[in-house]
Parts: C-alpha cells; sequence; structure tokens
C-alpha cells in the first residue's frame, strides 16, 4: 500500500468503528468491527493490516483531544477523515505540504483537502496535541461525565493512572499446568522465537517481549499456553482453587477464569462455568477440549437449571463472580470504551451487579470464600458495592487481599497491597489491566477463607432454602442485547493494541473480542 492508500484505510476503518457506536449508539467494539474490515479485505496484507489499525488504535486513545482540536479549529466536520487528518498533522507532526500530498485524490487515496478543510488543518499545522485550553478529561482523552469517578477512585493522582491507560498493553499469557510447567512453555515458545519473561505477580504468567501472533503456533495449539492479562490470572489465582473443591464462576463467560481454576485443580472436584448466556459458555468448549480439562461443567443460568440452582444452595467451596462491569480497567486495550460508555450504562450495571452478588453468594457453604471481582477501576462497581452488599448480608466478612496472597501465592503481594482489604490493580502501578477484587468468607465458619483445604469437596447438603430467585430475573447484559453476544472469536493480527486474540477480555457494556 502507499502511504496515502493507508491513510485511506484508516479514514474507512475509523468510519465504520466510529458508525458503528463511537457517537454515543450502542454498537459493536471496535476490535470486532476491526477484524470484520479486514476480514472482507483479504488483499490487504499483514504489514499494512498491522499498521493501518495501529493507526486507528492510536486515533481512539486521543479522540477526545483531536476533537477538541477540530472544534476550536471550526473545523467542518467531525468525522473520520477530520480526525485522521488531524492525527496526521498534531500526532505524526506533518506539514500542509505533506499532508496534501497524501490527500490528492489519486487511486486508493483520500481525495483532495477542500477550502473549509484546508482553512482549518492550516491552524494546526506546527502545533502538537496537549493545548493549555484542554479541560483536564479533555487531556486525558475521557468523557466530562467519567472524570469525577476516576477522580473518586484515585484521589490526587487520577491523572496519572488515566494517562497511564494511554499505554499499548503487553501480551500476557498463563501457562496451563495441566500440561507444562511455567519453563517448559517458555521454552516451547522460545522455540517457535517468541522470547518471554516470566511475571512479577503472577506465578503462572509470562509476558511478551515483543507483541507477536500466539494463537497460531504450536505452544498455544497444544494448550501450553491462554492468553490472559496478569490482573486476570491474579483473580483467578486468589479464588485458591484446589484439587477436590467445589467451585462455582458464575460470570464465566467464554472460560478464562474458568481456565485458569481449572489449571490449578488437576482435574480433580468441580468448576461450574455458569453464565445466563449459553453462546458465552459454549465459546470456552474448545478451550477447555485444548487445556485438557476435563472437570468443567457448563449450566447457563436459565429456566431449565433454575430448580438445579436452588439445590446448589451452600454447595460450593468457592464461589466468583466475575461481573459485567464497565470496564474502565481495560481501556488500554479496548480504547473504544471510553467514548461508548454512557452515565446510564453504569447507572444499570450497579444494580445488577448487587443482585448477581446476592444471587451467588447463596451458592457459598458456611466457610467457603465469596469472590467479587471487576474489571473497573470505579468506586460504585468495587469498594461501595462490597460495602452495600455487607449491609445486606451479616453472614459473609472481608479478607483482607494482602493475607490471602502471602497465604496462596509464592509472589511477594504489591508493595500497596497492605493499603485496601482488597485487591486494586492498576495499568500505572502494576502494569496490569485494572482490576478489582473483594474476599469474602461466610461465617460460621471455622476455618476462613485462604485455608479450606481440609473441607474440599466435601459439598454441603444441599438446600431449598436461600434459593438464588434473583439469577433467573436478573437483567440480561445490555450489550448481549444488542446482539454483540453473537459477535465471532476476534482473529489476531488486526488492531493488535486492542489484544483482540485476548479471549478473556472483560465484559459487560463494552463487550469481549471473545
Ligand atoms: C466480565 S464477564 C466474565 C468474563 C469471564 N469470567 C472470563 O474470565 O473470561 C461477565 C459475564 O457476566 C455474564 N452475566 C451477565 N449478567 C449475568 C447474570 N445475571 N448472571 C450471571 N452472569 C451474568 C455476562 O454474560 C458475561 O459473560
Amino acid at each position: 500500500m502507499t502511504p496515502g492508500a493507508r491513510v485511506a484505510a484508516t479514514i474507512e476503518l475509523l468510519d465504520e468503528i466510529v458508525s458503528h457506536g463511537l457517537s454515543g449508539e450502542r454498537g459493536r467494539p471496535a476490535d470486532l468491527v476491526a477484524n470484520a474490515y479486514f476480514r472482507s479485505r483479504r488483499f490487504i496484507g499483514g504489514g499494512d493490516r498491522r499498521a493501518v489499525s495501529d493507526r486507528v488504535w492510536s486515533i481512539l486513545r486521543r479522540y477526545g483531544q483531536l476533537s477538541w482540536w477540530l472544534d476550536r479549529t471550526r473545523h467542518p466536520d467531525r468525522g473520520a477523515r477530520a480526525i485522521v487528518a488531524a492525527d496526521l498533522m498534531l500526532v505524526e507532526g506533518l506539514d500542509m505540504g505533506q499532508l496534501e500530498s497524501l490527500f490528492d485524490g489519486g487511486t486508493y487515496r483520500p481525495s483532495r483537502l477542500d477550502e473549509a478543510e484546508y482553512r482549518a488543518l492550516r491552524q494546526m499545522e506546527g502545533h502538537s496535541l496537549p493545548h493549555p485550553d484542554q479541560p483536564d478529561w479533555v487531556r486525558l482523552n475521557v468523557q466530562e461525565w467519567v472524570a469525577p469517578h476516576f477522580r473518586e477512585a484515585y484521589g490526587d493522582g487520577w491523572g496519572r493512572e488515566v494517562a497511564a491507560i494511554e499505554t499499548p498493553p503487553p501480551v500476557d499469557l498463563r501457562v496451563n499446568r495441566l500440561k507444562a510447567t511455567v519453563e517448559q512453555a517458555r521454552e516451547a515458545l522460545a522455540r517457535e522465537g517468541i522470547e518471554t519473561d516470566t511475571m512479577r505477580y503472577a506465578p503462572d504468567g509470562l509476558r511478551l517481549r515483543r507483541r507477536l501472533s500466539v494463537v497460531k503456533g504450536k505452544a498455544f495449539q497444544d494448550g501450553l499456553v491462554e492468553i490472559q492479562d496478569e490482573g486476570s490470572q491474579l483473580v483467578a489465582a486468589l479464588v485458591d482453587a484446589q484439587p477436590g473443591m467445589q467451585i462455582a464462576d458464575y460470570c464465566a463467560g467464554a472460560g478464562g477464569k474458568t481456565l485458569a481454576m481449572a489449571a490449578r485443580m488437576n482435574n480433580k472436584g468441580r468448576v461450574v462455568a455458569m453464565d445466563v448466556y449459553e453462546s458465552r459458555l459454549d465459546r470456552s468448549a474448545q478451550r477447555l477440549r485444548r487445556a485438557g480439562a476435563h472437570n468443567v461443567e457448563r449450566r447457563p443460568i436459565d429456566a431449565d437449571n433454575r430448580k438445579w440452582l436452588k439445590r446448589q444452595a451452600g454447595a460450593f467451596d468457592r464461589v466468583l463472580v466475575d461481573a459485567p462491569c464497565t470496564g474502565t480497567g481495560t481501556w488500554r486495550r479496548n480504547p473504544d470504551g471510553r467514548w461508548t460508555l454512557r452515565p446510564e450504562d453504569l447507572a444499570e450495571l450497579v444494580p445488577k451487579q448487587a443482585a448477581i452478588l446476592d444471587a451467588a453468594a447463596k451458592l457459598v457453604k458456611p466457610g467457603g470464600g465469596l469472590i467479587y471481582a471487576t474489571c473497573s477501576v470505579l468506586p460504585a462497581e468495587n469498594e461501595k458495592q462490597i460495602a452495600a452488599f455487607l449491609e445486606r448480608n451479616d453472614g459473609f466478612e472481608v479478607v483482607p487481599v494482602e493475607a490471602l496472597w502471602r497465604d496462596i501465592l509464592p509472589t511477594e503481594p504489591p508493595a500497596d497491597a497492605g493499603s485496601t482489604p482488597y485487591l486494586r490493580l492498576s495499568p500505572l502501578k502494576h502494569g496490569t489491566d485494572g482490576f478489582f477484587a473483594a474476599a469474602l468468607v461466610r461465617k460460621e465458619a471455622t476455618r476462613a477463607v485462604a485455608a479450606p483445604r481440609a473441607t474440599a469437596g466435601a459439598g454441603a447438603e444441599a438446600t431449598e432454602e436461600g434459593a438464588p430467585d434473583a439469577v433467573a430475573e436478573t437483567a440480561p447484559d445490555p450489550a448481549a442485547e444488542a446482539g454483540v453476544d453473537a459477535a465471532p472469536v476476534a482473529v489476531p493480527d488486526v488492531a493488535p493494541q486492542a489484544a483482540p486474540e485476548a479471549p478473556d477480555a472483560p465484559e459487560g457494556p463494552r463487550e469481549p473480542s471473545a
């Protein structure tokens, strides 16, 4: 592709993403739009694909500032063409002459700039993206209404935390301990030319030194590794799934954390993967097969399983609630989420998370653990959610995560782990996606959540009491209602910074890439 043709493709792809929902309508996530775009244009080679998707993802990270410049210069257009031209001036540092040589109307290249466009773009010449007149939320590329939530989460340091989301994320792998040790997997990857480093926090994790496609390689195909952010690995590890235990993964989705927990159980005991969307659970089947995990049962939360679910009250050693959320912790992977999240999404999610938590809590046996997690950093979905749950459910208490970590993980917890009873991971401080996790233990227990190994698999009597009535009635995920659920598994090599390979991307208003 010529440089001009790449610019034309960048405009075209960005235009599709914008028209699929960036303008505020609920739509398809950007990585799925990108995958579909490239799938229907097989003639675009790998290098061009990567260049175009890199550019689009970089633009999505700076969309707020770029739009600000269009307003300031009274650009006649707010669409993809205007944004891309502004990006070439303000981020790439092109001058008007260079811009005109790309927008020259040639074959496969963007049409010539008209007079009004020229006038606006001329005013950007020689400037860079930041400007002293930009308010904080513009400078940090978030919507105005979200900014106070970040401020609440991080206090005075919120700007640095949000700025860190602009850095493209690494590719993280979790070694499947059913099939390999960390060293064996590392060597297998090295034989494919994929160099990795062990992780600071997640004991089974490997981080790629360079962003490369993993999924077609032998190590991945043989089930030695899965793609999973370090934060996500840590949440699953803190469940402390042990061989012989009964584990409920209440919001299992396509099974990212189900797989991680099953891998720790040596195929002994049982993980029940549940979700209101059977299609999501179905997507885990192939991954489970590849991983060699045979102790996972899939149970959609639907009318057919209603009675079964009632009988499971108090039956589980551990219940993980990986709740649907705003996904604010994953915006470095899914930068379109910054612009698609609406205040009403948060308003809908908070009561929904509470209902899920209440329903799932009924499954925990006395002395068993309930782990609530989100890939959000907003207190409304996290600390406040737990405080409200404890108000409603005095049969549970919090187990400080730092103590739990020291008890069950071989790695040293982050230095700031003791500052809160919860796990609070951030891209800035920990190099992971933003994650929150709270570990709770059901009282009447003689042992705490970190040490229930003696009771593993003992399976409390099933009763009709405390049946999780709220479960089936819980409103479906808004994104799934919008039909995103039917989206295909994201294809690698596309929009690499969006981690389209990652099969356990977050879910919420912003749907998963798998
Ligand atoms: C964050 S995602 C789960 C990701 C998954 N645990 C993983 O690690 O790959 C949240 C999941 O909650 C599910 N969900 C939404 N509403 C639910 C409900 N009322 N009960 C159970 N699951 C629900 C969604 O379908 C979605 O798959």
